[in-house]
């Protein structure tokens, strides 16, 4: 009787320890919900492994380039379809109409956000050859929310404030952000913060559409 007293109380204690063991490593090694700005928001498997593949199939068809900056060659290439920023001039133009194999993956995004498909003025592809990045930036002043989807691999995303002052290490926001999720980059998370990706270990492209303000000149 002593005996299966004291067993119960050890079984007790191991599973509390146990319990305790898991919520401790669990919060740190596994951050579940990293806290991120408002106004961000993350979709793992937003998109199936048949709807990347059509989406790389589409971005086949994509004549890109490398993306120049005041003089300075990017590593990563782009091709913009709908209304482009120049950096130079600062100004939007419109450019070629987004091709329709993208039509259902605008569909989709929109649908999900509740808003309504035609307010995606642009559609950005990009693609990240090994090792190469997007350094620190906010996206132009004449778009307002950014929807971007990442094919073919993973990357390291990162978000830290645009004020200088409120900028330190421990500002930097790192997010694990893989194949075939969304993410969403409006209010505070579009305004007050800026992001960046590292350098990507594996071929990376993405997709980024944007809708315009409305009180953008075009
Ligand atoms: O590749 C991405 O997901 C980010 C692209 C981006 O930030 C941009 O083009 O402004
Ligand atoms: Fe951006």
């Amino acid at each position: 009787m002593e005996s299966s007293k004291s067993e119960i109380l050890f079984s007790l204690l191991t599973a509390f320890l146990y319990h305790c063991f898991l919520s401790i490593t669990m919060d740190t090694l596994f951050p579940i919900n990293p806290v991120t700005p408002e106004g961000f928001s993350y979709i793992p498997e937003f998109l199936s492994m048949a709807e990347e593949e059509k989406l790389l199939h589409e971005i086949k068809e994509v004549q890109l380039h490398t993306f120049q900056f005041q003089g300075y060659e990017a590593k990563r290439k782009v091709k913009s379809f709908g209304y482009d920023y120049n950096f130079n001039q600062r100004s939007i133009t419109k450019g070629e109409p987004i091709p329709e194999g993208f039509d259902f993956l605008l569909q989709k995004i929109s649908d999900k956000l509740n808003i309504d498909k035609e307010r995606f003025a642009e559609l950005l592809v990009t693609e990240y050859p090994v090792g190469s990045v997007i350094n620190w930036h906010r996206d132009a002043p004449p778009f307002e929310l950014i929807a971007g989807i990442s094919l073919s691999s993973d990357c390291t995303f990162r978000l830290r404030p645009y004020d200088k002052e409120k900028q330190g290490r421990k500002s930097i926001i790192s997010l694990p952000v893989k194949r075939r999720s969304l993410y969403v980059i409006d209010g505070a998370s579009r305004s007050e913060w800026e992001h960046s990706i590292t350098p990507v270990k594996a071929v990376r492209y993405s997709i980024t559409l944007r809708t315009l303000r409305n009180d953008a000149q075009h």
